[in-house]
């Protein structure tokens, strides 16, 4: 009997210790298990509207899925990035109202005005402008409040910002669409601005094809792509070194076959040298022409190389009929007087300003808000 007894025992306690053993087990495996592979997440958006066309499997080792991205509409987008004009408004805006609350509007007050606003890169003849028209209202004035020297000081630098210039770009016309040529030297942030403005375009309602005649540098071509990509934008490429003139024929041919509101064409800007840049340029231009005119020629100028930005520019001018430039780097620079020089020495309207490198800090340019931003509150 008291062997049975032991049995018992031994055999419940073999059957417990197996037991324990596999949980322990099993613990361990989870402990040592490897880490869950990391779930390959869409891009974040960069607005909010973004549109996964397809959801991912978990630990699926295809690729990231496409996500076509909705840009919020453009209106305002200037007042929105207006903090990035901190160092611009720190040195032009506070400067000039500091000095013009001075007890005393002397001489010596004057200069230093006119001095803030040269090395701002306003340019001396704008300068000079502002400052004989400020001169003179503050005269007129008498005593003044400092309300009315900002007021007074926005409406001179909005006015030797021309407001009334047109800044809209050209959209499809007579059953073919606007057709967008973008130029500038290499640095410039030419692919990356052309990538902003087919989201500019595409926020505001309208539909793009990119054309890659940028052949010269393969990855603006890829780079490109990725831009077309994410806003389910088409592009038309064409191999790397192939003709530039080309693509862009192709581009606007696809692009009236297809119906878009605009074709945008990005070009090589590496020809330093005038001849050569006038050349390609041009014929560029002349092929793409067999299908109608050029609707609008965009030059990208960086905003922070002043003005040897403003000499490259006139090489451009001269090769081609420039219709509006974009301003890129404007958050790096204290300098944003280079927007009034630019638009006033070559006489053609600054129609965007870049103010950042997020996908969407590329903002249709509106005198009075940009002056206003310039200002602080
Ligand atoms: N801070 C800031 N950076 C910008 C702006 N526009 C472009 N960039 C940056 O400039 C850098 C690239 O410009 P680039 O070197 O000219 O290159 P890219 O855009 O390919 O231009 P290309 O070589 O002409 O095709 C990128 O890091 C952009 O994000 C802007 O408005 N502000």
């Amino acid at each position: 009997m008291d062997l049975w007894v032991y049995a018992v025992i031994l055999g419940v306690v073999l059957l417990l210790g197996g037991a324990g053993l596999v949980v322990a087990r099993r613990s361990g495996r989870a402990v040592e298990a490897p880490p869950v592979r990391p779930r390959i997440a869409p891009e974040e958006p960069a607005e909010t509207g973004s549109v996964p066309t397809r959801t991912p499997e978990i630990g699926e080792a295809a690729p990231a899925p496409v996500t076509v991205e909705r840009p919020e509409p453009t209106a305002g987008r200037l007042v929105r990035l207006r903090a990035r004009l901190a160092r611009s408004q720190s040195t032009l805006g506070r400067g000039l109202l500091a000095l013009l609350a001075s007890d005393k509007l002397d001489d010596d007050v004057w200069d230093e005005i006119e001095e803030t606003l040269i090395t701002a890169d306003v340019g001396v003849e704008a300068t000079g402008v502002i400052v004989a028209r400020l001169r003179e209202r503050t005269r007129v004035l008498g005593t003044r409040t400092a309300a009315e020297l900002r007021g007074l000081l926005a409406e001179e630098l909005t006015a030797a910002l021309d407001p009334d210039l047109d800044r809209s770009l050209k959209s499809a016309h007579d059953g073919r669409p606007a057709v967008i040529l973008v130029v500038g030297v290499n640095g410039a942030g030419k692919t990356t601005t052309c990538g902003k403005i087919s989201r500019v375009l595409i926020a505001d309602g309208r539909t793009v094809l990119l054309g890659a005649a940028d052949t010269f540098r393969a990855a603006a071509t890829e780079q490109l792509a990725t831009w077309a990509g994410r806003v389910g934008a088409e592009i038309v490429r064409g191999p790397e070194g192939g003709d530039p003139a080309s693509v862009a024929f192709d581009a606007v041919k696809r692009g009236i076959d297809t119906g878009v509101d605009t074709v945008l064409i990005d070009t090589a800007g590496r020809l330093q040298n005038k001849v050569g840049l006038m050349d390609e340029l041009g014929k560029v231009k002349r092929v793409i022409e067999k299908h109608g005119p050029v609707d609008e020629t965009l030059l990208v100028l960086d905003a922070t190389t002043g003005q040897n930005g403003l000499a490259q520019a006139r090489v451009f001018t001269e090769a081609v009929d420039v219709t509006g430039v974009v301003l890129t780097k404007l958050d790096g620079t204290a300098k944003g007087g280079i927007v009034i020089a630019v638009q006033r020495q070559l006489g053609i309207p600054v129609k965007l300003v870049g103010l950042g490198e997020g996908p969407d800090d590329l903002a249709p340019f509106e005198p009075a808000a940009f002056v206003d931003a310039l200002l602080g509150d």
